[in-house]
């Protein structure tokens, strides 16, 4: 039997849908929601998800801010742009998309960013207040991955998740989301460091691979019925993506997310509903 998949794009428009409503009501009072975006370098995958991400600010009413710098830009001119956005009135939330060109401190920049314009959830004091549970905006790539398994009904309370990697996006944030009480499982953490992780990956009822090598995740991995999200991206000879999960994985699952079509889309929602839960929120005085 094959898994059901888990349609990141139809949720997403779904989502989307009740954004584009949510963002009407606001301009009827007075708050136009302003998404900026600084990409510094010429990284063909990250123009095209930050055109992607503008893409979906028009479809939903939301406005845009789109400051490019060249990847020769220094760390003291990077810091002058998230200082404009700071203080840009138009702009109400934005983002630094990753990966920084090398030579650039992406901690110093992201600890410049405003945190109540911090699309991304990933300001050190947004991440602290998650630490602490308290309101803050949430990562994307994390909550897209929690509102996906939510939406089609697998249970996450209880759950043993497995979560492959432990990079910035996804890796370090996802654990501490899945174990508020309102998600209510129970992790673990694999990466280049573990001993044996197929053993960890066969007791898991959720595997989140998250690691950036293709096919990592192989059928003799799964228990049978887990639900499995591929997060990671690798590009083959021909620029097509290749996942963290071998497509054999799909006969062992109960649940798949697709990749492309799974979590990437599922990403881009979450920006703009924090985009949108912080206008709101700035509505609400
Ligand atoms: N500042 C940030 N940088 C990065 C983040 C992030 O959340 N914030 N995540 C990733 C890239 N990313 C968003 O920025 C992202 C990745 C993938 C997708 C997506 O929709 N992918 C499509 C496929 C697109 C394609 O064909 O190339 C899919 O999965 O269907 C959206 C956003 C790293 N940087």
């Amino acid at each position: 039997m094959s898994a059901e998949i888990l349609d990141g794009k139809a949720t997403a428009a779904a989502i989307k849908s009740d954004l584009t409503t949510r963002v009407a009501a606001l301009k009827e009072r007075g708050v136009t929601p302003g998404l900026g975006t600084l990409l510094v370098g010429d990284d063909v995958g990250s123009q095209k998800y930050v055109a992607g991400k503008h893409r979906d600010c028009a479809a939903v009413g939301i406005a845009s801010i789109q400051r490019e710098l060249p990847a020769t830009a220094s760390q003291a001119e990077v810091e002058a742009v998230v200082r404009e956005l700071n203080a840009d009135p138009a702009c109400t939330g934005y983002l630094v998309q990753l990966p920084l060109p090398r030579g650039i401190d992406v901690n110093r920049v992201l600890e410049l960013v405003d945190p109540a314009k911090d699309a991304d959830g990933l300001h050190p004091t947004n991440l602290g207040r998650l630490v602490l549970g308290e309101p803050a905006p949430l990562p994307c790539t994390p909550n897209g991955i929690i509102t996906l398994l939510r939406r089609y009904g697998v249970a996450i309370a209880g759950a043993h998740v497995v979560v492959v990697g432990r990079g910035v996006t996804v890796g370090r944030s996802l654990p501490l989301m899945l174990t508020r009480r309102s998600e209510n499982a129970t992790v673990t953490q694999v990466h280049t460091g573990t001993r044996e992780v197929s053993e960890h990956l066969r007791q898991a009822d959720i595997v989140v691979a998250a690691a950036g090598v293709p096919h990592l995740v192989k059928p003799e991995d799964i228990k049978p019925g887990a639900a499995v999200l591929d997060v990671g991206v690798s590009r083959d000879e021909h620029g097509k993506i290749v996942g963290d999960v071998h497509p054999g994985v799909a006969e062992v699952a109960g649940w798949l997310s697709p990749n492309p079509g799974g979590v990437g889309p599922m990403t881009r929602a979450m920006l703009l509903q924090n985009v949108v839960e912080a206008a709101e929120r700035a509505a609400e005085g």
